[in-house]
């Protein structure tokens, strides 16, 4: 399985090529830096302004692709008074997955307590919970994870990360986007910065630190919230969190 993108989107993308393969490729970058509108390309949910997306060679919004992922976005508005297993429900249909599926979906994200409950009654967390499962019932090849953990409790980002773990262990591909270093750390083997809609470098996200951009500038000359950063730039840990403290100046 190989996404391709090699597009921009207008004002919020410029020009990039990126190949992803199987494994966990996380995205970071400042807010606004474009993760949300790449993984909305990739899901079909945005047009490209220019050139392509594909999956396995199949046009991004086309029906080939989307039997191929699944998109699990930032937020979902369903009707506040539906219930969680009408959801769930909902959700199976719709991929055509089996009752088993949801079963497992739902055991994995630990929803059983909360199935009779109408969705507006639901925490926050227990709403991504509920996200998490319906957009990754049945288990198409490609995940799409538009920061799946900022609402988790430490148990809901330990059911994901198992789940993600299994995923790309059994040769599954997992794109998520994620601000802090340590759900980067958890969750994915490479990481991709981008900034103002640039694509600024990629690299495993145990050497992310040591990463170079390719016309031989360090990341630290690019990124203007990690100006401060000591040098060299020692951790993706620090570069995260210096672009957060300067960002809040
Ligand atoms: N519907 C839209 N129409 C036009 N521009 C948009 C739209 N949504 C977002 N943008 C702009 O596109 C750019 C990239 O936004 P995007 O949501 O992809 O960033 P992000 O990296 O996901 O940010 P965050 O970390 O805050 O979620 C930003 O400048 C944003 O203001």
């Amino acid at each position: 399985m190989v996404a391709l993108i090699e597009a921009c989107k207008r004002g919020r993308l410029e020009p990039l090529t990126v190949e992803i393969g199987p494994g966990a490729l996380a995205l970071v970058g400042p807010n606004g830096a474009g993760k949300s509108t790449m993984l909305g390309l990739i899901a079909g949910r945005l047009a490209p302004s220019c050139g392509r997306v594909t999956l396995d060679g199949f046009p991004a919004r086309s029906p080939r692709a989307s039997a191929l992922r699944a998109y699990v976005p930032q937020q979902i508005a369903w009707p506040p008074h539906l219930r969680a297993a009408e959801v769930l429900g909902a959700a199976r249909r719709m991929r055509g997955a089996s009752e088993a599926a949801l079963e497992a979906a739902v055991r994995r994200m630990g929803l059983e307590p909360v199935l009779p409950k109408p969705v507006g009654l639901l925490s926050g967390g227990m709403r991504q919970r509920l996200a998490l499962a319906a957009g990754l019932l049945g288990e198409p090849p490609v995940w799409l994870l538009d920061e799946p953990a900022s609402a988790l409790d430490p148990g809901g980002f330990a059911r994901l990360r198992g789940w993600v773990d299994e995923h790309r262990a059994n040769g599954g591909t997992v794109i998520v986007s994620a601000h802090r270093p340590e759900e980067v750390e958890a969750l994915a083997d490479e990481a991709l910065l981008l900034a103002h809609g640039r694509l600024r470098a990629r690299g495993p996200v145990d050497s992310f630190y040591r990463y170079r951009l390719e016309d031989g500038r360090d990341l630290s000359e690019v990124l203007p919230g990690a100006r401060v950063l000591r040098e060299p730039v020692d951790t993706l840990r620090e570069v995260l969190y210096e672009e957060e403290s300067t960002s809040s100046d």
